[in-house]
């Protein structure tokens, strides 16, 4: 029996880690996600340790396991941290505000900092793959240092001599100049404005807020009213140390002024161009002279705003980033109120626990997201009516995860369409998402195919059709959130340094493949709807955008997963599923550039470096499961006349599953702003079976 403290507590999607005093049995799914036991080696019940021989063998192996590890309330649960700009925020605003988390909960924290440091420089960097910056290291040496870490113990220590070697922290990019300024640990006067007044714009204009990417949109919201209100923590004797500690000349000393525009040169991807730094220098002369009845004006506006995102998604928040400044906005607003403690409450939802510590997440969790792949994964392996329960219970998740309603006031605060929408998480979350509804409205179908099954209405999968086609751009393709509200020229204005294409909100080949994929199966269970000719003609659209942003090597760049075999996934499924003939040249393209990047080792494997260099770049050492997944199931898709190349494929997954049916854990997979990755830990478990199911369909045919 494996005994634990922690345990994952969940309702309706919530995802809770609980700690109690006295360790308590560790139910299957905490042994797998606190890898409480040697990876491999546990055997939830109906699993074993022979290893797989056959691709047959492998499919029900990894279903068993799989099903096995689903969370009581349908979904299946995983890591999404990843990003290390995160957690120092949530810390720093428990300091600022006095919200003490739990101990137990401090100490899982220090323990993943320790974990994740460069043992080699003794930095962190914008993610747990990448090399150490200032960003990364300044900021983790605080949120060490604010939970209770001495400034002599070793691992600060080390943090301290990179940061110092490095030129100290003055070069922080402006995200971390943002966070320390709050603590009081770099002057208001080292920032370029936020200015406030820019939510009073109309929306008419092209620079107005509203067309701004959400997430964008809702980070820059709460900065605003922090900046213009200079909400500062109290000068105490911790602060008073950090400002020693964090620069290598005297703090009194520094020219903040001119520290506005200074990013040290290990942070930078995204300089900023002229035309912002002309915008900020103007900004700052304005800052001097602005009226402040329109300032408050502003402040009033942009709370009410706050106030309205917290409610909509019961004050979880888009994402970490908006979910703790708005905490610190209601904190400045409010002092310790109510609505402040339901806040508090949920910080629970975004911190994981896992075998390396405490993180932040990058979302309250992918559920959602998780769930709707894996069903369609085991659908396709033909053998889902042998487990008759996780399949109702993956069904019910769907089921309640749909959006029941649209926003309130929806134009007022820039919100688009929800009802009948699939949000990436949870329904209490509710931003609807294109592709989410779209993968939320092919699992609802593909579930049609089980007798036992109480499917979602025809009506309820309409609703979400309904908005993805409110969702398509002008240019045919699907952006995440929203439309494309702004012109691309508002690139030109990010700010942030180490993003790209934060702005506006864009078409991609992702989300575009997976709304043609939704309806074309949706046409196929109701091919009288109603808006059927609509529904085709949005098809038809959208091919034409996936066609013309195809590179000319064949391949799609991804943008949410690494990389091109990710793109090139969806490029592909997209245009076969809208029917395109598999001796297209577009097709016959995609395929060559896959079949071009596979190993000696049989599969496929990528760098993160992919898509910080929009460039292919293979692995620096061996093929990895999810990428050689999405290759395969593209291949198969396309029936790829040369089966060679894809046996190869399968017999490297089925070489590195796992004795019991699981699959290891390897290098980091999602990424978003081309520059941050971010962690799906359990596409090591969908994507490999999709493969290996879609292969025993097109070849084998056998019946487990
Ligand atoms: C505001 C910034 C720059 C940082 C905060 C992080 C978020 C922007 C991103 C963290 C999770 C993302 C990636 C989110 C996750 C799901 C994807 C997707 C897989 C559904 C994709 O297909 C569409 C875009 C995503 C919603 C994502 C957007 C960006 C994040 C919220």
């Amino acid at each position: 029996m494996t005994q634990t403290h922690w345990s994952l507590k969940v309702d309706r999607g919530r995802q809770v880690w609980e700690y109690s005093e006295e360790k308590k049995e560790a139910t299957d799914v905490d042994i797998h996600l606190l890898l409480l036991k040697e990876p491999g080696t546990t055997t939830p019940q109906g699993c074993d340790l022979n290893k797989a021989q056959t691709p047959q063998e492998a499919i029900l192996k990894a279903f068993q396991y799989f099903s096995k590890v689903q969370t009581e309330d349908g979904h299946w649960a995983g890591d999404y941290g990843g990003p290390m700009f995160l957690l120092p925020g949530l810390v720093i605003t428990c300091y600022i505000t006095g919200f003490k988390l739990p101990e137990s909960t401090e100490k899982e924290i220090i323990r993943y900092l320790i974990t994740r440091q460069n043992p080699t420089d003794g930095g962190w960097g914008l993610h747990i793959e990448a090399h150490s910056d200032i960003f990364g290291t300044a900021l983790q040496y605080v949120t060490l240092r604010l939970l209770g870490v001495p400034a002599d113990q070793p691992n600060a220590k080390k943090a301290r001599e990179f940061l110092h070697a490095n030129g100290g922290t003055v070069g922080i990019p402006s995200w971390g100049k943002f966070w320390l300024a709050t603590l009081n640990v770099y002057d208001w006067e080292g920032l370029n404005p936020i200015p406030i007044e820019f939510w009073l714009l109309p929306y008419n204009l092209p620079i107005a807020p509203g067309r701004w990417w959400c997430h964008c949109r809702m980070v820059y919201l709460p900065m605003s009213y922090i900046y213009a209100r200079k909400t500062t923590c109290k000068l105490t004797d911790l602060v008073k140390e950090l400002r020693k500690e964090l620069y290598i000349t005297d703090y009194d000393k520094i020219n903040w002024s001119e520290q506005r525009n200074n990013i040290n040169k290990l942070d930078m991807y995204n300089p900023h161009t002229t035309l912002l730094n002309i915008i900020n220098s103007t900004l700052g002369a304005y800052e001097k002279v602005h009226s402040g009845w329109l300032r408050k004006k502003a402040i009033d506006y942009t709370f009410e705003h706050i106030r309205y995102e917290d409610e909509q998604t019961k004050y979880i928040d888009i994402g970490p980033v908006n979910k703790v400044i708005n905490m610190l906005c209601v904190w400045d607003r409010e002092g310790c109120s109510p609505n402040f403690y339901k806040h508090a409450d949920r910080l629970k939802d975004y911190l994981w626990l896992s075998n390396d510590g405490m993180k932040m997440q990058g979302y309250n969790g992918s559920q959602l997201w998780d769930t709707a792949f894996t069903i369609q994964a085991f659908i396709e392996t033909g053998i889902a009516n042998q487990f008759p329960e996780c399949m109702k219970k993956a069904n019910e998740y769907l089921d309640i995860s749909q959006v029941p309603n649209d926003s309130p006031n929806m134009d007022v605060y820039h919100r688009h369409f929800s009802k009948g929408a699939w949000p990436f998480s949870t329904v209490d979350h509710g931003w609807p998402i294109s592709d989410c509804t779209a993968e939320g409205i092919k699992s609802a179908l593909a579930l049609r195919s089980l007798s036992f099954i109480d499917p979602i209405s025809l009506e309820r999968v309409a609703d979400g059709v309904n908005v993805i086609l409110t969702l398509q751009n002008k240019d045919g393709g699907w952006a995440s959130y929203e439309n494309k509200r702004g012109p691309n020229w508002l690139e030109k204005f990010n700010p942030s340094e180490v993003f790209h294409n934060i702005m506006i909100d864009y078409s991609y080949v992702e989300c575009s493949a997976a709304c043609i994929q939704a309806m074309s199966s949706f046409r196929k269970y109701a091919p009288s709807h109603p808006r059927i000719k609509e529904i085709n003609h949005s098809i038809q659209r959208g091919v034409k955008f996936i066609k013309s942003i195809q590179r000319q090597d064949g391949s799609w760049i991804g943008s949410w997963g690494i990389c091109f075999t990710y793109g090139t996934w969806f490029g592909i499924e997209g245009l076969v599923a809208a029917g395109e003939p598999l001796n297209s040249p577009n097709i016959i393209k995609a395929c060559k550039f896959l079949v071009s990047k596979q190993r000696a080792d049989g599969g496929w494997g990528e760098s993160f470096k992919s898509n910080v260099t929009k460039n292919y770049v293979q692995h620096p050492e061996t093929s990895q499961i999810v990428n050689t997944g999405w290759a395969l199931l593209s291949l198969m898709s396309a029936k790829y006349p040369d089966r060679e190349p894809i046996e190869r494929g399968i017999k490297f997954l089925i070489s590195r599953q796992y004795a019991n049916g699981d699959f290891p854990q390897e290098s980091i997979i999602g990424v978003f702003n081309f520059n941050c990755m971010i962690s799906y830990s359990n596409y090591k478990n969908i994507f490999p079976l999709w493969a290996l199911a879609r292969y025993n369909n097109l070849y084998l045919k056998n019946k487990l």
